[in-house]
């Protein structure tokens, strides 16, 4: 039988491209309302409930409505919301995360969307952790930069609408300077790390893709490792995953640089490992789409393990940005 999706939150920038990677698809049917419709609670409770899953695009306040709008108790919720990242009721639809990480989304009912920076932060520090490489009182610092398309239709508008009252126009603009973000707690809870990190997000002004990176001084670990140590632990860690993979060697030392335009359209995610010529400093990066393995790819990628479906159906495409 074929599945029927609802997207709550449909005509949003994580919705739109989610309908996008769906709507040619034969294995799965989506509920649609109409644009009046789109925001009337008793119009959505339908849709929610008739649904097999519903994929919640939404801001937290509307996912946390969402959810209590549903009694149909075979309705299962993908949320790409920052609402459940944190909450013990719900799983953590990273399915990379941990050898288990998958099974356990496809079983639940309740998956929570990592969110985008933490999507790149916690695949290059929880194996490190793991592996008690990285002590959990480790002092860790994560730098992020994100298109304007990471802040939804608001911050869009405020990059590309000439008449926007509060038009942004700057290159690059570090924000978040309470050091409060809203990523930090599921940063921290899924790191493993004891105390949140340092966590430095900017925007710069293109449209999509991100860069998440996190300086280590391998002197200051109480055991020295390599870089290569590191690598290794990375891509053993993710070895066989169609959709995270680490750079080689001998590709990081061909690279001086790298784009967070790089994987736009896709649901990858490249994980990377620089270190200097003494081998006491060592960079790790990651370059994802905010939209793809950040927010959309990912909630496809949650629903095809939910039901079951081909991993890669609707994910082998590259999308246009
Ligand atoms: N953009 C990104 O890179 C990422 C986003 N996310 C998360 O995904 C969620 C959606 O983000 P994003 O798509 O960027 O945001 P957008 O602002 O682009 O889209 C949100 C959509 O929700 C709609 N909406 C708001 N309130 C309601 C309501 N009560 N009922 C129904 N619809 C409602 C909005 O309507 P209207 O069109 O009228 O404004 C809009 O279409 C957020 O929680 C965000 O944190 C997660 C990872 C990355
Ligand atoms: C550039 C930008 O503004 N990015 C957003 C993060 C992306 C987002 O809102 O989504 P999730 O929190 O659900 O991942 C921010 O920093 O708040």
């Amino acid at each position: 039988m074929t599945a029927q999706v609802f997207i709550d939150g449909e005509a949003g920038t994580t919705g739109l491209q989610i309908r996008a990677r769906l709507e040619a698809r034969a294995d799965v049917r989506l509920i649609r309302l109409d644009d009046a419709d789109r925001k009337d609670p008793v119009a959505r409770a339908g849709a929610l409930n008739q649904a097999d899953l519903a994929i919640l695009c939404l801001p937290d306040a509307a996912a946390r409505e969402a959810v209590g709008l549903i009694e149909n108790p075979q309705t299962r919720v993908i949320d790409a919301s920052t609402a459940y990242r944190t909450d013990p009721d719900w799983t953590y639809g990273f399915p990379e995360m941990d050898a288990e990480q998958a099974a356990k989304v496809t079983a639940s009912k309740r998956v929570s969307n990592p969110g985008c920076y933490p999507t790149g932060a916690l695949a290059l520090i929880r194996p490190l952790i793991k592996a008690g490489l990285l002590p959990t009182d480790f002092p860790v610092t994560i730098n992020g930069v994100s298109g304007y398309s990471g802040g939804g239709k608001g911050l869009i508008r405020r990059y590309e609408d000439p008449a926007a009252p509060d038009r942004l126009s700057n290159a690059y603009r570090a924000y978040a300077l309470k050091l409060a973000h809203k990523h930090l707690p599921e940063m921290r809870l899924h790191s493993g790390l004891d105390q949140a990190p340092f966590f430095l997000p900017a925007v710069g002004n293109y449209r999509q893709g991100m860069l998440v990176q996190v300086p280590l001084q391998l002197w200051a670990l109480p055991e020295r490792h390599k870089p290569d140590d590191i690598r290794d632990l990375l891509a053993a860690h993710f070895a066989g995953q169609d959709f995270v993979s680490v750079a080689s060697a001998a590709e990081t030392a061909a690279r001086d640089d790298l784009d967070p335009e790089g994987l736009n359209g896709t649901n990858a995610m490249r994980l990377y490992v620089f270190g200097n010529a003494s081998g006491d400093q060592v960079l790790l990066a990651a370059v994802l789409d905010n939209l793809g393995k950040g927010a959309s790819g990912a909630a496809v990628q949650n629903m095809n393990l939910m039901l079951g479906l081909d991993p890669q159906a609707g994910l082998a495409e590259r999308l246009a940005a």
